[in-house]
């Protein structure tokens, strides 16, 4: 569904992805890892036409995006949730569900779609008519997430979904995620929740200093010296 070819973007003269190719298949659930500053949001922000890249190519679906627009990539199926969820803190929670349907002009189905966010997330039910900056971390999180199932995607692209949440809150999250798997939608996951990225997804990238330094199932990575070495020996070498 997803693929990526030997992948260059840049700030200036910081390179921040330095040759990333990646693959992501229907219904997969795939995390990339790594440490701060690894390159992560940058991938996915690459990915969503937000950074442009200097190099390479991304496909989705077997189309060429790489330059193309969010707005336009977000019709064609693909929906970024960003880190820090950029949700609007003044208007309420029914509001910001609805931003993420501006694309849409089936007002019955996208009536329909809330009805489904709110039966994933019941609490944004008990709470759609207050502000969303009343809301807790991980009640935005679900709002982010919520608000970008709107838009109908068919590959969701999550940074961080984790950051800063209760543990019982990102079960909750990630229990959402692999709902929407069986219901069709794909799922890239930016994490720096190690555990949490591997018992999640099917398979792992491990991304240090703008590269691929691992890449496999996660069930094989969990307890395997060549993945501590890796994972460890970067994050060990990123502080
Ligand atoms: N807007 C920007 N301008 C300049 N440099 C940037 C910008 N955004 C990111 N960088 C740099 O690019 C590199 C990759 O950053 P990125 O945010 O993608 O990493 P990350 O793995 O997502 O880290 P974090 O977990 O801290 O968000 C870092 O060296 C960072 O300082």
């Amino acid at each position: 569904m997803l693929k990526i070819r030997d992948l260059h973007v840049s700030y200036g003269n910081i390179a921040a992805l330095r040759g990333i190719s990646l693959d992501v298949g229907k219904s997969e659930i795939v995390a990339v890892i790594g440490p701060n500053g690894a390159g992560k949001s940058t991938l996915l922000l690459a990915i969503a036409g937000v950074v442009r890249a200097r190099a390479g190519s991304v496909e989705f679906d077997g189309r060429a995006i790489t330059g193309q627009q969010p707005e336009a990539l977000v019709t064609t199926g693909l929906s970024l949730v960003p880190e820090g969820r950029h949700i609007f803190g003044s208007l309420s929670v029914a509001e910001n569900l609805r931003l993420g349907a501006t694309v849409r002009r089936d007002r019955q189905e996208v009536a329909r779609d809330i009805d489904r966010v709110l039966a994933m997330f019941p609490i944004l039910r008990e709470r759609y008519r207050q502000r969303a900056n009343k809301l807790s971390g991980g009640e935005q999180q679900m709002l982010a997430i919520g608000r970008a199932m709107l838009a109908r995607p068919r590959l969701l692209l999550l940074d961080e979904p984790s950051l800063g949440l209760a543990p019982l809150i990102v079960a909750q999250i990630y229990e959402a995620v692999r709902a929407l798997r069986d219901q069709g939608v794909t799922a890239l996951i930016v994490e720096q929740n190690v555990g949490r990225a591997l018992s999640a997804a099917d398979r792992t990238y491990v991304l240090s200093s703008g590269v691929i330094a691992m890449s496999g199932k996660s069930a094989e990575f969990a307890g395997n010296a060549a993945f501590d070495a890796a994972y460890f020996g970067v994050a060990e070498a990123a502080r």
